[in-house]
């Protein structure tokens, strides 16, 4: 196993068979966006729980309508949170607010637009269209309908439909805990001023942000300066995280130190290089019970290779289905033929044509590119050129 390079397809097929998902525990509804669902949501309530108008206006009986303009008296009310307990009478109409329970014996609702009102009469000029403008009871869901199942990314709004159907709570799979160690004597702090041969830990920063964005909570572990010593004890000092990213010090480089120190810790590697580009010396393994994925020191490389590599791992500790949603859309310019490694080129989609153009900066530390880049172009190993206008696969950022 391990320093053989393997293709991004199987180390995303390694990371899911090591992971599992982390254990359930309630959580409140303003905590609950951004968090998997692990029990299914199961509707206590029906909505809307009553017939109800959908428009400010009369409700009516259908039969009161022709081919003339009708005058009818009104009766009473209907308002949002009150109702009319009476039923309508023949030749009658109710003023009703949107919302409002639809009275006993109307069935169609008509716009107060349409209608002119002179006192306690209208006069309207509709035709007959039973239930028009009313919302009939459940239309949206019924008590014990399964309204969401467990493995769900909660969505704001999937959250507001849990809330209607009389959720107070909900349960979800625990937040992944991610350490970020950041690894260099070149890099200084933001804040700190670089010395003459340093720069900014920038990729901290993003995959800080990354993490959050897919449900996982961040821990920052700082920076571990090129010395095992310090790298050892960066590690030891986070145990007990379930997953551990380390940017840098992942390549041939003389004070690469990182997969050294780990397999003198007992690290168990499952990969250590991967066909790709940018990305190639992105590995994979376990220390005890952290799993640890080290992404290179590139930032592009690191901020691409978390698309690919640690969503999928936080989906799967999160509890869902680990899964990237490659589009497919036309190229707008020729692509030159790709070499041995699958290739993630920064490009943008044009919104009017619909069509993708690769950025023309490729380079690997080129952060300025990846922002803005909205797509990254998937090129599979060895394929052949390819010409505008023909469709390739990409991934949305
Ligand atoms: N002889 C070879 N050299 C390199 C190879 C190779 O196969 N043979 N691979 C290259 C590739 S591809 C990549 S990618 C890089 C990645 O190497 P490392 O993961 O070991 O990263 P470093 O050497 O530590 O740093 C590379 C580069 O990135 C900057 N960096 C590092 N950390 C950060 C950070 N937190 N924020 C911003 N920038 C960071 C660092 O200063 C270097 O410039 O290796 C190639 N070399
Ligand atoms: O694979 Mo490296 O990430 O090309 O720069």
């Amino acid at each position: 196993m391990t320093d053989i390079m393997i293709s991004v397809e199987a180390a995303r097929a390694r990371i899911a068979a090591a992971l599992l998902p982390l254990e359930a525990e309630p959580c409140t509804l303003i905590d609950a966006p951004g968090r998997t669902l692990a029990d299914p949501v199961i509707a206590v309530l029906t909505q809307p729980p009553f017939a109800a108008s959908a428009m400010d206006g009369y409700a009516i009986h259908s039969s009161d309508l022709g081919d003339t303009p009708k005058r009818l008296a009104l009766q009473g009310e209907s308002a949002a949170g009150h109702g009319f307990d009476l039923a309508l009478k023949p030749g009658h109409a109710i003023r009703i607010s949107t919302g409002a329970p639809m009275p006993q014996g109307a069935d169609q609702v008509v716009m107060q637009e349409r209608v002119v009102r002179d006192g306690n009469h209208i006069t309207l000029d509709d035709t007959p269209r039973p239930n028009s403008n009313v919302r009939g009871a459940g239309i949206d869901f019924s008590a014990g309908d399964i309204l969401l199942p467990s493995g769900i990314l909660l969505s704001p709004d999937a959250v507001a439909l849990a809330a209607g159907a009389g959720m107070t709570g909900l349960t979800v799979h625990r937040r992944p805990r991610v350490g970020i160690l950041s690894t260099g004597d070149e890099l200084v702090e933001p804040g700190q001023t670089p010395g003459p041969h340093q720069i900014i830990n920038s990729i901290a920063w993003g995959l800080d942000g990354l993490v959050r964005q897919w449900g996982g909570e961040p821990v920052y572990l700082g920076i571990a300066r090129d010395s095992k010593a310090d790298v050892r004890a960066k590690l030891e000092a986070a145990r007990g995280l379930d997953l551990i990213v380390t940017i840098g010090g992942a390549s041939v480089g003389d004070h690469d130190h990182l997969r050294q120190v780990f397999n003198a810790m007992g690290g168990q590697l499952e990969f250590g290089k991967i066909a790709v580009k940018p990305g190639k010396p992105s590995w994979f393994g376990r220390l005890d019970e952290t799993a640890f994925l080290g992404l290179p020191g590139n930032p592009v490389s690191s901020l691409v290779m978390a698309r690919l590599l640690l969503q999928p791992a936080l989906a799967i500790l999160s509890g869902r289905p680990e899964s990237l949603e490659f589009a497919t859309v036309m190229l707008g310019e020729d692509l030159a033929a790709n070499g041995m490694r699958e290739n993630f080129v920064r490009a943008r989609i044009d919104c009017q044509t619909g069509r993708v153009h690769p950025l023309g900066n490729q380079d690997s530390s080129a952060l300025s590119a990846l922002v803005h880049s909205n797509a990254l172009i998937r090129r599979e190993v060895e394929a052949p050129a390819a010409r505008a206008g023909e469709t390739t696969q990409i991934l949305p950022l």
